[in-house]
C-alpha cells in the first residue's frame, strides 16, 4: 500500500483504517483530522499533519453532549476546521477504541476520563518504596477493564542489588501470569533499550503508576528529550506538575506516550470484567461453587474457599480480589443512587413545568 504524506504523519500519531472508515461513513472528509494531545479546561491542543492547533468546541458539540465524558479528552481523534493561524474548531469526536477512567474525586458514582484510544498500559512501579503486588493487580484490573494490554515496568532498579531484584521479579511472575515484565533504571539506563524495542510506532502507551515512581523521567529517557518536567526539578513549584512546555501526549519514533499526572489514587469502577480477567484463576474456580451468586466469603461448598484451604490459591491474591470486589460493589451502589437522584430530579422538573402550565391562563 502506498501512503501519502498525510497518512504517514497521521499513522505515526495512531491513525488507522477503522478511523478512516468512520470518517468516510460520517461524511467528515471536508474537515481536517487530528489528535488531542493536551487539554486545559475547555481548550485543546490538537496535533495534525500541519502542526499543532489551539482548538475549541463548536457550540453544537458542547450543547449536545449529555455527559462530560462525551467531550474530547487527551488521546481522542477529532474533526476540525482551521479559522485562524493555529486556531481551530472541533466539530466531532471519533468513537473511542478504549478509555482509561478513574473515579471522579468527590462525585458519587461518576468517572473521569484520563485518556482515550490507548493500546497498552505501561504500569510503572518502583522497586524501592512503591513495590506492592496488590497495587500492581489493581492497575492490571484497570487495564483489563479498559481493554488495554498491560506491560509491567519495575523502575529505579539502580537502588537495589541484583539479587533482590531477581527476588522481586520472581514474586511478580508468581502472582501475575502472561503479562510482559521489564526492569529499568532511568539512572543507569539498564533495561531501557529492551523496553524501547518492545514499543511500536503508531501504538499508544499510557503510563500508569503512583506519583514519584519515575514515569515522567522514563518518558524523557525513552524519547531522549526533556518533554516532561520531572519531580526533582519542579518540586518547589506547585508539587511538581504542569509546567507550560508540558505535553500530555508525546509522539516519538517508537510510539506514542501519554503521561498520567492525575493518577494519585486508583479506584475500581463498575466494570466487573476487569476484575474477572485479572483474577481469572479465581473466576475459573468460582464455576465450581455451589451457588452461582457465591460471594466466596462464607458460603458452604465454595470452590474458592476450598482452594485456599487446600493450597490451590494464594491467600494474598484472594484477599486483594475480595477487597477490590467490595470496592466495585460500592461503586455500583453509588451509581444506582446517583441514577435515582437524577430520576427524582427529572420528575421534580416535570412536575414544576406542569404546574406552571396549569397556572397559566
Ligand atoms: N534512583 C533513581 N531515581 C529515579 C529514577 N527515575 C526517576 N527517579 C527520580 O524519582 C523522582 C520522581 O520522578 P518522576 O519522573 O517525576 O516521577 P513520576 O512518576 O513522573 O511522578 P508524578 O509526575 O508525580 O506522577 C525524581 O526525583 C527522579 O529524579 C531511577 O531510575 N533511579
Ligand atoms: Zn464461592
Amino acid at each position: 500500500m502506498c501512503l501519502n504524506r498525510m497518512e504517514m504523519i497521521l499513522e505515526n500519531l495512531g491513525y488507522n483504517k477503522v478511523l478512516e472508515e468512520y470518517r468516510k461513513a460520517h461524511h467528515l472528509d471536508s474537515f481536517g483530522i487530528g489528535r488531542v494531545i493536551s487539554q486545559h479546561k475547555d481548550r485543546y491542543t490538537v496535533k495534525t499533519e500541519d502542526g499543532e492547533f489551539d482548538a475549541e468546541l463548536i457550540g453544537n458539540l458542547r450543547f449536545t453532549a449529555t455527559n462530560k465524558n462525551d467531550l474530547p479528552a487527551v488521546g481522542d481523534w477529532v474533526s476540525l476546521s482551521e479559522y485562524d493561524e493555529n486556531k481551530a474548531l472541533i466539530h466531532a469526536v471519533f468513537p473511542r477504541k478504549s478509555t482509561v477512567e478513574r473515579k471522579a474525586v468527590g462525585k458519587l458514582g461518576q468517572t473521569q476520563i484520563i485518556a482515550t484510544n490507548i493500546d497498552f498500559g505501561l504500569i510503572v512501579q518502583s522497586v524501592n518504596r512503591d513495590f506492592n503486588i496488590n497495587r500492581l493487580e489493581r492497575y492490571l484490573t484497570i487495564c483489563n477493564a479498559s481493554k488495554i494490554e498491560p506491560i509491567i515496568v519495575l523502575s529505579k532498579v539502580d537502588l537495589i542489588e541484583n539479587q533482590q531484584l531477581e527476588k522481586l521479579m520472581a514474586q511478580v511472575k508468581d502472582r501475575v501470569k502472561n503479562v510482559p515484565l521489564f526492569a529499568i533504571s532511568n539512572q543507569s539506563q539498564i533495561g531501557i533499550e529492551k523496553l524501547k524495542s518492545k514499543l511500536t510506532k503508531g501504538k499508544t502507551y499510557c503510563l500508569l503508576g503512583s506519583s514519584g515512581v519515575g514515569k515522567s523521567t522514563l518518558i524523557n529517557t525513552l524519547t531522549g528529550t526533556h518533554f516532561m518536567e520531572t519531580g526533582e526539578i519542579s518540586q518547589s513549584i506547585d508539587r511538581g506538575r504542569h509546567i507550560t512546555s508540558h505535553r500530555e501526549l508525546i509522539v516519538f519514533e517508537n510510539g506514542i506516550l501519554i503521561d498520567n499526572p492525575g493518577m494519585r489514587e486508583v479506584g475500581i469502577t463498575h466494570n466487573s470484567d476487569g476484575l474477572a480477567t485479572t483474577f481469572d484463576a479465581i473466576q475459573i474456580m468460582a464455576k465450581d461453587c455451589k451457588y452461582s451468586d457465591c460471594t466466596h466469603t462464607n458460603e458452604k461448598k465454595c470452590a474458592v474457599l476450598d482452594a485456599i484451604n487446600h493450597g490451590g490459591l494464594d491467600f494474598d491474591t484472594y484477599a486483594n480480589f475480595i477487597k477490590m470486589e467490595k470496592e466495585r460493589m460500592h461503586f455500583e451502589l453509588d451509581l444506582k443512587e446517583r441514577k435515582k437522584k437524577d430520576k427524582d430530579f427529572g420528575k421534580m422538573i416535570k412536575r414544576v413545568q406542569k404546574e406552571r402550565k396549569n397556572n397559566k391562563y
